[in-house]
């Protein structure tokens, strides 16, 4: 069975628990995600720790965000270890994400435009007035000028993504719920099948399969689901 387009975070407190959990759930999904806490304890050693004999994706969840020469610096530092996804922050603007393609050309460079924890008022509140689909379009928009192939946004954003960016643009989502589960602290979110129908790529699920008592059992049910609704 072709594994589901699903990216399960791996925000673990060790090594072993990120290991395990990505052993459990490699066999339905089509990727995992190392992100800050995990890359920040152990460094390089992590990927090799997650992808275990499986032939898993893995999607290195940096979100850097400096000026363009430090940031080139940083994606040349890991692209060594062939992520992938690597994360830049859109807001970084257009000369920092084409410093960050450059630098990994192996590497497909993914540019987050707003952090699917802020909600509306938030957004006001730093200075991005105004509907978060027409922040997101407008970071959506430059950052593939400048070379970003993938995007991160919020499933609620997708079909405006879309419409700026087209096809051929990889769409990857966090802020992803099953029905009925706790948002907690994200604030733009939607369930894996309408995110999936609304035309994302790549849904990021954390918390809802690695909380759960069978990560293995909670990957399965969510990539089962998303066969049913397509
Ligand atoms: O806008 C963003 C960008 C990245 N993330 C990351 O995705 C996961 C979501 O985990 P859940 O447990 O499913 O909430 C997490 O690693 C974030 O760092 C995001 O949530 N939003």
């Amino acid at each position: 069975m072709t594994p589901a387009p699903i990216a399960v975070a791996l925000d673990a407190p060790d090594l072993e628990t990120a290991a395990r959990w990505a052993a459990l759930v490699t066999p339905h999904v089509s990727t995992v995600k190392v992100g800050l806490e995990l890359y920040l304890r152990y460094g390089p050693e992590v990927i090799a720790s997650v992808k275990g004999a499986s032939g898993v994706e893995v999607f290195l969840d940096l979100k850097l965000h400096d000026i363009p020469n430090t940031v080139a610096g940083a994606a040349r530092a890991v692209a060594r270890l062939r992520p992938a996804i690597l994360t830049v922050h859109a807001a970084g603007g257009p000369a920092m994400i084409r410093a960050a393609v450059e630098a990994a050309p192996h590497t497909e460079i993914a540019a987050v435009t707003i952090l699917t924890s802020l909600t509306e008022t938030d957004l006001d509140r730093i200075g991005l007035a105004g509907p978060a689909d027409a922040a997101v379009r407008r970071l959506a928009a430059l950052s593939v000028e400048a070379g970003a192939t993938a995007l991160v946004c919020s499933p609620n954003e997708v079909p405006a993504v879309r419409a700026e960016v087209g096809d051929g643009i990889r769409l990857i989502t966090p802020g992803v719920r099953p029905e009925g589960a706790a948002t907690q602290d994200q604030a733009r979110v939607a369930t894996p099948e309408q995110a999936l129908a609304d035309g994302a790529d790549l849904l990021v699920i954390g918390r809802p399969i690695t909380g759960s008592p069978d990560p293995g059992a909670a990957a399965a049910a969510i990539a089962a689901s998303l066969r049913r609704s397509v």
